[in-house]
């Protein structure tokens, strides 16, 4: 019997110790079963808990990570997630060489899902380690993950966080400016880290510089790295996401009206299409 299996107590349920898919601030995660099925179980220590995955179980979209079960043991609470082959970081790093959609769908993707996510009025800690990329069932997706950091929304769209706890390389100006503060989360804000992380992922670099640049970069206003777009679909449409002023930032409607000509006929994630189809 392999000592590393874990069961807490419930036959539907376990995992390998041995087995782990990745770490993250808060917790650790491990390749398990539930039922049966394949998938990703989440651990983290109780006392760091507040208001974290438990969103997700408010969730239901394509492009959002199913959250299919939790438990507590003394210590833990376990999360069981719908298992994803990769996250976005390793696919721009070269680690994931698997399957992906094509550009405009992952792009399309995200902003569907981070649309649908805002109407439930919620908002997130967005990050290339932050999205994942699923399995072939057979198509694959792209889908947000990692509610740790999601808070409920009032109806302008912001919401009071404590500091914030998202890497500052991807966090809007406005954030870095009240880092370790109390500031505020808003849809501007989160569009504004889905543009750097759209950027990323097509030129797998930052849009703002090197490491040690980007956080004065991004208060400065000076995205050193956008002229690598080129001539490229997008760039219309990502130097407005990253624009300074949150004001200034293009809506998310506005981003999916304008990829969507850019989508191969019929994509997964157009529901429209495949009505139509
Ligand atoms: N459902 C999943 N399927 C496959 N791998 C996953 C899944 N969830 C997380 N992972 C892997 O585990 C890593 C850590 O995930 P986790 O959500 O704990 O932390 P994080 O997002 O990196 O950090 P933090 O919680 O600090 O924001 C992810 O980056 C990913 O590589």
């Amino acid at each position: 019997m392999d000592e590393e299996l874990v069961t807490l107590g419930d036959p539907s349920l376990s995992f390998s110790r041995s087995l782990i898919l990745g770490k993250g601030n808060y917790g650790v995660v491990f390749s398990g079963k539930y039922h049966g099925k394949d998938v990703a179980v989440k651990r983290i220590e109780l006392e760091r808990m507040n208001q974290r995955e438990e969103a997700l179980f408010h969730l239901d979209h394509e492009h959002v990570v199913k959250l299919y079960h939790w438990r507590d043991n003394k210590d833990f609470r376990f999360y069981v997630l719908e298992l994803c082959a990769a996250n976005l970081d390793e696919y721009c790093k070269g680690c994931y060489t698997g399957p992906i959609p094509s550009e405009a769908e992952v792009l399309y993707q995200l902003t569907t899902g981070l649309e649908y996510i805002h109407l439930k009025r919620l908002h997130r800690d967005i990050k290339p380690k932050n999205i994942l990329i699923s399995k072939p069932d057979p198509i694959v997706r792209i889908k947000w993950a990692d509610f740790g950091s999601s808070k409920l929304v009032n109806d302008n769209g912001s919401c009071s966080m404590s500091g914030v706890r998202g890497t500052k390389d991807w966090t809007a100006p406005e954030h870095i400016r009240l880092l370790g503060a109390s500031c505020r989360g808003s849809k501007p804000s989160d569009i504004f880290s889905a543009g750097l992380v759209f950027f990323y992922f097509l030129k797998k670099v930052h849009p703002f510089g090197e490491d040690s640049e980007i956080e004065s970069n991004i208060k400065n206003n000076q995205p050193v790295n956008i002229d690598d777009l080129a001539d490229h679909f997008s760039k219309p449409v990502v130097i407005k996401m990253i624009a300074h002023e949150a004001k200034d930032r293009m809506a998310l409607e506005e981003i999916i009206r304008k990829l969507k000509p850019f989508l191969p006929p019929n994509p997964p994630g157009d529901v429209d299409n495949q009505h139509a189809a």
